[in-house]
C-alpha cells in the first residue's frame, strides 16, 4: 500500500480510521502485530549492538504495540525486560500481553546499564492528561542515564494533535508510527521530541486513511496547478508588476531584498515605492530592480492609478507604523493583493479587527507573522494553551479573511476557509537576518503574478525553503534571494 506522506491526522481521526478498518473486516489484533513488528524491525536496525531491550508498556494499545515487540525482541535473541501496567482487560492489547512470556514486572523495577535501549509503549494516541508521579520518575530516569529512546507512535508525554507535551515526555532518538503522520509529529516541540521518524504501514486500507479535516504537509500538489506559467506570447506586464513599500533611508536593505526574491520568483516587473529621502541611496543598489519617489498617500493614490501594479509588499523595514496603516488602507481600497510583513503587521497591534475589515470579499491579504508578531497582533489565541499552531493560524486566518503565514521551524500555512498546510522540513540556516524579508518577497512575487493566495502562500514557504538549501549553511539573506529559483516553463 502506498502511504499518503502529505497528510496529517489528528490521533481521534486516527482512531476513527482505525475503527472503520476493523468495521470494514481488517483484524484489529493483526494491525496490532504489524506495529509491534516495525518497532522491534527499527530496534533491531538501528541498534546493532543492543544488550538490553527494556518495554515499557502502558494500559491501552500502545502498550499493546509494547508487548508485541517485547516478543519479537526477544525471539530475535536479544534480552528483553517488559516493565508496565498490567493491560485493560479484553482488548488486543490483554491477547497481546498473554501471548508474551515473559514477566511484566512494575515501572520502577528497571536499573540502567550500558547497551540499554528503552522501548516507549507507555501511551500513543490515547494520552489525554498529564503523566502521573510514577511515569514522570521513569521519564526522568531514562534521561538521567542517557538511554536511547524508541517510541511507538509518539513519544509519552507528546499531544499528537498539538505537538506540544502535556507534562513529563520522552525525547526520542527514533519514534514509529503508523499508517499516517500526526500533527503533533511536525508541530514544534514535537518534531524535535520524536528524533527521528519512521511512518510505517500496517495494513490499514488507503481508502481509509482520510480525514474530515485534513492538514497536509506542505507539498508540491498543493500549489503545482496554480504555479504561474511562462510562455512565448508573455511579455514583462503580463508577469506582474510587483510593487515593494520601502521605509527610510537607514533601513531599505530589507525592502531590496524582497524586491530582488519578487522578481526571481517570476514578477515581471519589481518596483520600490521610496520615501524622496532615501531614493539616491536605494539607486546606488539597484539596477533591475526599478523605483519610484513616494512620500505620501497623495502620491501613492496618483500611482495605483496604474492598474497594472498587480502585488505589493509592505512591512519589511518599513519603519513608520501610522503611515503604513494609511498605505495599507489604499492598497486594500486598490483591490490588489498584499503582502503585510514586519512593522506593515506591527502597525496593526491591537487594532487586527481593523485589518480585517479593509480585506473583505475575495482573499487577497497574506499576512507572515513570526512567533512575536503572532502574540502581539494576537495575544488571545497565542496564549490560549489548548490550541495548536494550525488551530491559532487557522483562527487568525479566519479573523482576517487573509492568508496566514505563520513562520518557524514548523511553518503553518492557513487560510480562511480552513484549509491548512505544515511546512517542516525548511533548513535551519534559514533563521537569518533578512530571510523573512526574502519569504514575504516571493510570496508578492507569486501574488503578482496571479496566483490564488493558499497556494501562493504555500509556494512561497516552498520556494524558500529550496532557495535556502541551494545557498547552503552559512548563507546570508543576500545569497538566499539570490538562490530563489523561477517557476518552470510550460
Ligand atoms: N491507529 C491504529 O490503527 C492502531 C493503533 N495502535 C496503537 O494504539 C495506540 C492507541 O491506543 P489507545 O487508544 O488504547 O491509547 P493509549 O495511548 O494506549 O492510552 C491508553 C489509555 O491510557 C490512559 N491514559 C491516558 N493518558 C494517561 C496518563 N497521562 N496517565 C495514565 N493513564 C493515561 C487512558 O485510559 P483511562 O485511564 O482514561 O481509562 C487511555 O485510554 C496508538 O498510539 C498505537 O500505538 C496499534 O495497536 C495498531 C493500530
Ligand atoms: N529553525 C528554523 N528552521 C527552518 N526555518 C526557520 C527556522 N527559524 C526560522 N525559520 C524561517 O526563517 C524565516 C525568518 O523570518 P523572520 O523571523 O521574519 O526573519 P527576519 O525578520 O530577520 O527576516 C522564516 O521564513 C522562518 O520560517
Ligand atoms: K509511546
Amino acid at each position: 500500500m502506498a502511504i499518503d506522506h502529505a497528510l496529517l491526522v489528528t490521533p481521534s481521526a486516527m482512531g476513527r480510521i482505525d475503527a472503520a478498518a476493523v468495521a470494514s473486516g481488517v483484524d484489529g489484533y493483526g494491525l496490532m502485530q504489524a506495529a509491534g513488528a516495525h518497532v522491534a524491525a527499527c530496534v533491531l536496525a538501528h541498534y546493532p549492538d543492543i544488550r538490553r531491550a527494556v518495554v515499557l508498556c502502558g494500559p491501552g494499545n500502545n502498550g499493546g504495540d509494547g508487548h508485541v515487540a517485547a516478543r519479537l525482541l526477544s525471539q530475535s535473541g536479544v534480552p528483553v525486560i517488559r516493565c508496565g501496567v498490567p493491560p485493560k482487560k479484553g482488548g488486543d492489547a490483554a491477547r497481546a500481553d498473554a501471548e508474551c512470556d515473559l514477566p511484566l514486572r512494575a515501572l520502577d523495577d528497571w536499573h540502567p546499564e550500558a547497551g540499554d535501549v528503552v522501548v516507549d509503549a507507555l501511551f500513543g494516541a490515547g494520552l489525554d492528561r498529564p503523566a502521573g508521579p510514577e511515569i514522570a520518575a521513569l521519564i526522568d530516569r531514562v534521561r538521567n542515564a542517557d538511554t536511547p529512546v524508541v517510541s511507538v507512535d509518539l513519544p509519552s508525554g507528546l499531544s499528537g494533535r498539538t505537538g506540544a507535551p502535556t507534562g513529563p515526555c520522552f525525547q526520542a532518538a527514533h519514534t514509529v508510527t503508523f499508517a499516517a503522520l500526526k500533527p503533533g509529529h511536525v508541530l514544534m516541540p514535537g518534531r524535535a521530541l520524536c528524533g527521528e521518524m519512521h511512518l510505517c504501514d500496517i495494513g490499514i486500507p488507503a481508502r481509509l486513511i482520510v480525514s474530515d479535516d485534513p492538514v497536509w504537509r506542505n507539498h508540491e500538489e498543493l500549489y503545482r496547478n496554480q504555479l504561474p506559467t511562462m510562455s512565448a506570447q508573455q511579455h514583462k506586464y503580463s508577469r506582474g508588476h510587483l510593487v515593494v513599500l520601502s521605509g527610510p533611508l537607514i533601513s531599505g536593505g530589507a525592502a531590496r531584498l524582497a524586491a530582488m526574491a519578487g522578481l526571481r520568483a517570476g514578477a515581471g516587473l519589481v518596483s520600490l515605492a521610496t520615501p524622496p529621502g532615501a531614493v539616491m541611496a536605494q539607486a546606488a543598489h539597484l539596477t533591475a530592480i526599478m523605483q519610484r519617489s513616494i512620500g505620501d498617500e497623495e502620491t501613492l493614490s496618483d500611482w495605483l492609478e496604474d492598474d497594472r501594479l498587480s502585488g505589493f509588499v509592505l512591512g519589511p523595514g518599513f519603519g513608520d507604523l501610522e503611515k503604513a496603516r494609511g498605505f495599507c488602507g489604499l492598497l486594500a481600497k486598490s483591490g490588489r493583493p498584499v503582502v503585510l510583513d514586519a512593522d506593515g503587521l506591527t502597525a496593526f497591534a491591537g487594532r487586527v479587527d481593523d485589518l480585517g475589515k479593509l480585506f473583505d470579499g475575495d482573499v487577497r491579504l497574506m499576512v507572515t507573522p513570526h512567533e512575536g508578531e503572532f502574540r502581539r497582533l494576537f495575544p488571545v489565541l497565542a496564549g490560549d494553551e489548548s490550541l495548536s499552531k494550525v488551530d491559532r493560524a487557522r483562527a487568525a486566518a479566519q479573523l482576517l479573511n487573509a492568508v496566514v503565514i505563520y513562520k518557524g521551524p514548523d511553518t503553518v500555512i492557513a487560510g480562511p476557509d480552513g484549509r491548512a498546510a505544515v511546512n517542516s522540513d525548511a533548513p535551519s540556516w534559514l533563521a537569518t537576518a533578512g530571510s523573512g524579508d526574502v519569504l514575504a518577497g516571493i510570496a508578492g512575487g507569486l501574488l503578482a503574478q496571479g496566483m490564488p493566495a493558499f497556494e501562493a502562500g504555500c509556494a512561497s514557504v516552498a520556494l524558500h525553503g529550496d532557495a535556502g538549501r541551494r545557498a547552503g549553511a552559512g548563507m546570508t539573506a543576500e545569497e538566499l534571494a539570490a538562490s530563489v529559483k523561477s517557476l518552470p516553463c510550460d
